[in-house]
């Protein structure tokens, strides 16, 4: 797969990129035809540039030559099938994980040329919300906030109970913020977690499937939180979900992982025009189609022969 530059991605989103028609393979798709306007901050250069990312876990291939931008400013979605690799990807980024081969850059600093005091620095710029929330269970949901700033910073008491508050506020638990985590509802716990998660003021919130387990209303509030972060706090955004129509409706620019590559990017509206049959398959849900129910192995004759023999 040919490598891009960021005038190359600038162009995918313009939609004059090449258009992948039918693909039976995995190859990438560059859509056309989206009306919503680009976000002036895109001009400047991405805060996340990945180059020729190869990942293996084993003999598993995770990514293979993955070029990847992640614009400032924007909410950038990245979707793909269960187990397709978008956690790994969010542990690329933020240096948990080395990849093989490729480079990695956040805000212009190479990640793998860091070494551990620089990584951690570069992490307390950066917001997770994992899929567990990671709540600490011993503490409440005040002091979980207060948790990273009482770590990271020299706050006074009565400016950190403010920051602190600040933060319950715009997840709208501050009325709850004496509450224990396991007197929350599921929304609310990922709400706390939210807050948490931008405690430091980071340049990027980092979700991995903020959605999972949430009733329609928390999803509804999740979504509506996510962008309203995103465009109030002046954040970048990563969304990491495969539930595709909440996902896309918060997203600026989508990327659809499968197999190791991207096999589509764009806006939304690209993104669901796109006609490959990889990529029709994960949009629409269908059960049949170039993804596979089972897992790779041998034939089930093989298998039931072998057993046999044993
Ligand atoms: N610690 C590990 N050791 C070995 N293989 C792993 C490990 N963690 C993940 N994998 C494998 O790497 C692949 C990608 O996993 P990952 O969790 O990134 O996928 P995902 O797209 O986030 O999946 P999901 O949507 O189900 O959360 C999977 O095949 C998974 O089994």
């Amino acid at each position: 797969m040919a490598r891009r530059d960021p005038a190359d991605v600038r162009s995918a989103r313009e939609g004059d990129g090449p258009k992948a028609q039918g693909t039976t393979a995995p190859g990438r798709a560059a859509t056309g035809g989206d009306s919503r306007a680009e976000p002036s901050s895109w001009a400047s250069a991405p805060l996340v540039r990945i180059r020729g990312l190869s990942y293996r876990r084993g003999s598993l291939v995770i990514f293979e030559d993955l070029d990847l931008d992640i614009q400032r400013g924007a909410v950038t979605a990245v979707m793909g099938p269960s187990g397709t690799g978008k956690t790994t990807l969010l542990k690329l980024i933020t240096g948990q994980l080395r990849p093989d081969a490729g480079s990695i850059e956040v805000d212009g600093l190479d990640i793998q040329r860091m070494d551990k005091a620089q990584l951690f620095k570069l992490r307390r710029r950066m917001g997770m919300l994992f899929q567990s929330n990671a709540l600490l269970t011993d503490l409440s949901v005040f002091d979980n906030v207060a948790y990273p700033l009482r770590e990271h910073t020299d706050l006074s008491p009565s400016m950190l109970r403010k920051v602190v508050l600040l933060k319950l506020e715009a997840v709208g638990l501050r009325g709850a913020r004496d509450v224990m985590p396991s007197a929350l509802s599921g929304g609310m716990a990922r709400r706390a977690a939210l807050a948490r998660a931008i405690a430091l003021d980071p340049m990027m919130i980092l979700y991995d499937e903020p959605f999972t387990g949430q009733d329609p209303i928390s999803m509804g509030m999740l979504i509506a939180l996510i962008r309203q972060l995103n465009d109030a706090a002046g954040l970048t955004s990563i969304v990491v979900s495969h539930d595709v129509r909440e996902t896309a409706s918060i997203a600026d620019y989508l990327y659809v992982i499968s197999q190791g590559r991207i096999i589509a990017e764009g806006t939304p509206a690209q993104v669901a025009a796109e006609d490959s049959e990889w990529v029709r398959q994960f949009m629409d849900g269908l059960p049949d189609g170039p993804v596979h129910f089972h897992y790779p192995g041998p034939s089930l004759a093989q298998d039931l022969r072998l057993r046999g023999a044993a």
